[in-house]
């Protein structure tokens, strides 16, 4: 069982974080470990209070795993200073880590700031070293100048994000109204990941879930262009039956037992 970990915050109410990335990971078979870098206090309706762990902490997490248990994939979620990200960064360096996909998370479904403000300038050197960088419209927005309106903003964006040294960059399209087709560029072609729009609220926890389910197909031995299409597959369904839990926007579901009973397969 290949190794997997992420690196990102805790969702005490299990929908997005840590939480999410543990579910996807099991769902998909691959052996989930975790640093974390933030404890928050949050559920189906908002995030209520945000605490930090030290740089010193979430290095010395990353050093007891690599140490031990190199991973073969990492995602990268939550991590919201400046101080915190280049650790990260430094230590991933230090251990030569394989197969880093980076979801820089800037703002929950629910509006709340999970990145400092001052922390976008040290998540871009992150994104320089990541396999795969996946960006949702306004995080894609913020990283760039640029203001999307559709594909060809989103391919736009993209571009602009290689050229920071992401070696793939896949811009969602989960908050454009009219479809949910993502867009994946692997510093020379464009490739259209297409969805269709599914008429839910309950879509928290959706891009820790993809970006984890992404890292998960590359420990499996998929290539990016394999695993994020997989993976887009694994996200789709997982909001297509996403739970009506909490007064908000519910999680999205892991169907580990449709794994297990053999009805879904892994790719
Ligand atoms: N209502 C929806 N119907 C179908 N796919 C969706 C929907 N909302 C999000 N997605 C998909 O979920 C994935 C995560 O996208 P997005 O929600 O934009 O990320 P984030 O959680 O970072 O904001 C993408 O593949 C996106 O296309
Ligand atoms: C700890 C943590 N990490 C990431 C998200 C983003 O998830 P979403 O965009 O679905 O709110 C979140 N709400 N909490």
């Amino acid at each position: 069982m290949q190794p997997v970990l992420s690196i990102a915050g805790s969702d005490c109410s299990g929908g997005a974080g840590i939480q999410a990335d543990l579910k996807t990971m099991c769902a998909l078979g691959v052996y989930g470990m975790t640093v974390i870098t933030a404890i928050t206090a949050q559920n189906t309706t908002g995030v209520f209070a945000v605490t930090e762990l030290t740089p010193e902490m979430v290095r010395q997490q990353m050093q007891a795993i690599f140490e031990d248990i190199p991973p073969a994939a990492v995602k990268i979620g939550m991590v919201s200073s400046a101080p915190i990200i280049r650790t990260i960064r430094e230590t991933l360096q230090a251990y030569d880590a394989k197969n880093i996909v980076v979801d820089p998370v800037m703002v929950a479904k629910s509006g709340h700031f999970l990145l400092q403000p001052e922390a976008v300038d040290e998540l871009r050197h992150l994104l320089a070293i990541a396999d795969v960088a996946t960006p949702n419209i306004p995080e894609a927005e913020a990283l760039t100048g640029l203001t999307i309106e559709d594909a060809a903003g989103m391919e736009a964006a993209a571009r602009q994000i290689a050229q920071s040294g992401a070696k793939h960059v896949l811009v969602k399209g989960g908050h454009r109204c009219n479809d949910a087709n993502d867009l994946l560029f692997d510093g020379n072609q464009i490739m259209v990941l297409p969805g269709k729009r599914i008429d839910t609220k309950n879509t928290h926890g959706t891009g820790c879930t993809l970006s984890s389910a992404i890292a998960s197909y590359l420990a499996r031995g998929a290539t990016v262009a394999e695993a994020v299409s997989q993976a887009k597959t694994y996200i789709t369904a997982a909001i297509t039956h996403a739970l009506p839990l909490g007064q908000g926007a519910g999680p999205v579901g892991h169907l580990i037992d449709l794994y297990q009973k053999g009805k879904l397969t892994y790719n």
